[in-house]
């Protein structure tokens, strides 16, 4: 927990009473103020949900772009006034879910669609779907015969999405698999067939496996397609030294830096950086 501020504050008095005795009193206080915006993974405590309740509607995780006018400018007049229906649906039911935070905002969203329209996906994978946003994203995306194998260890924020995927239409697109992503891509790739068939992958799970992820993907996702991963900032703590990250981000921290570094050095595919959201990290596979 980064902590900002402390104040100490000492208080001590005494109460006479009309019948001559004295009562003294002393109260210690201390007050510990942390930065919320950077402290996101301690959101376990009921506290800190509530104070991530309260967070500035437009700044669900304002690390690269500071300045919360000019997020709920662009979000009210680029981004929300185009969102899709089901999406807005979706969305305002994850709001009040306590780690409704996760959800991709609706300006990668948009990007998102982008690369999906101008790639004319059809086969696409997704690790990490949380309550849907950017699975139905995907399935709004993609033409009606389109598929997409999901996967994601927890079925019951799913379940949460599940209603708004059926209203929009298009379940029959979606393959949704409760399990640990990692031996679902084997699976996948035992058979042959799947080599190289994929047109987009998105990763937005468990940073300490993006590598292993991206190993796998590089096989099953075709030359030409695109490989895009989620919160490659980390919540910003790539650029910060770690005795200044809290402890329980400091692995992902280390395990987000060592997979940026990685994929600049890896020649299989080029790479965009989109300094939106917590990052979002686009490659497309050349070899
Ligand atoms: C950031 S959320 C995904 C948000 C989602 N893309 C959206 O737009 O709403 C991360 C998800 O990854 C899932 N996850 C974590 N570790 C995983 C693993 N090893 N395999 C599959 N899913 C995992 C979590 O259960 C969680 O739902």
């Amino acid at each position: 927990m980064p902590i900002e501020f402390i104040l100490i504050h000492r208080l001590s008095m005494s109460l006479s009473f009309p019948n001559g005795q004295i009562l003294g009193l002393k109260f210690d206080y201390i007050i510990l103020f942390h930065n919320p915006l950077l402290d996101i993974s301690s959101l376990e405590s009921s506290r800190e949900m509530e104070k991530a309740e309260k967070l500035p509607k437009y700044a669900p995780n304002p690390v690269i772009l500071q300045s919360e006018d000019l997020l709920k400018y662009i979000m009210e007049s680029s981004v929300y006034p185009r969102e899709a229906e089901p999406l807005r649906e979706l969305r305002n039911a994850t709001t009040n879910h306590p780690l409704g935070f996760m959800a991709v905002s609706g300006d990668v969203g948009q990007l998102m669609a982008m690369l999906l329209k101008l790639l004319n996906a059809k086969k696409t994978i997704e690790v990490g779907v949380f309550t849907g946003y950017s699975l139905l994203l995907t399935a709004l995306n993609i033409p009606p015969d389109g598929k997409i194998t999901a996967m994601d260890i927890d079925r019951k924020s799913y379940e949460i999405g599940l209603p708004f995927i059926k209203k929009a239409g298009v379940e029959h697109k979606i393959d949704f698999i409760e399990s640990p992503a990692l031996p679902i891509l084997d699976k996948l790739l035992q058979d042959p067939a799947n080599e190289g068939s994929f047109d987009f992958s998105f990763v937005d799970a468990d940073k300490d496996n993006y590598w292993n992820y991206h190993e796998k993907l590089l096989r099953l996702v075709k030359i030409g397609g695109l490989l895009v991963y989620d919160n490659t900032l980390w919540g910003g703590t790539v650029a910060l030294p770690e005795e200044a990250v809290p402890e329980n981000k400091r692995q992902w921290r280390q395990s987000s830096i060592a997979f940026n570094k990685a994929i600049s050095d890896d020649s299989r595919v080029e790479i965009a950086f989109a300094s939106i959201g917590d990052g979002l990290t686009i490659c497309r596979r050349v070899a």
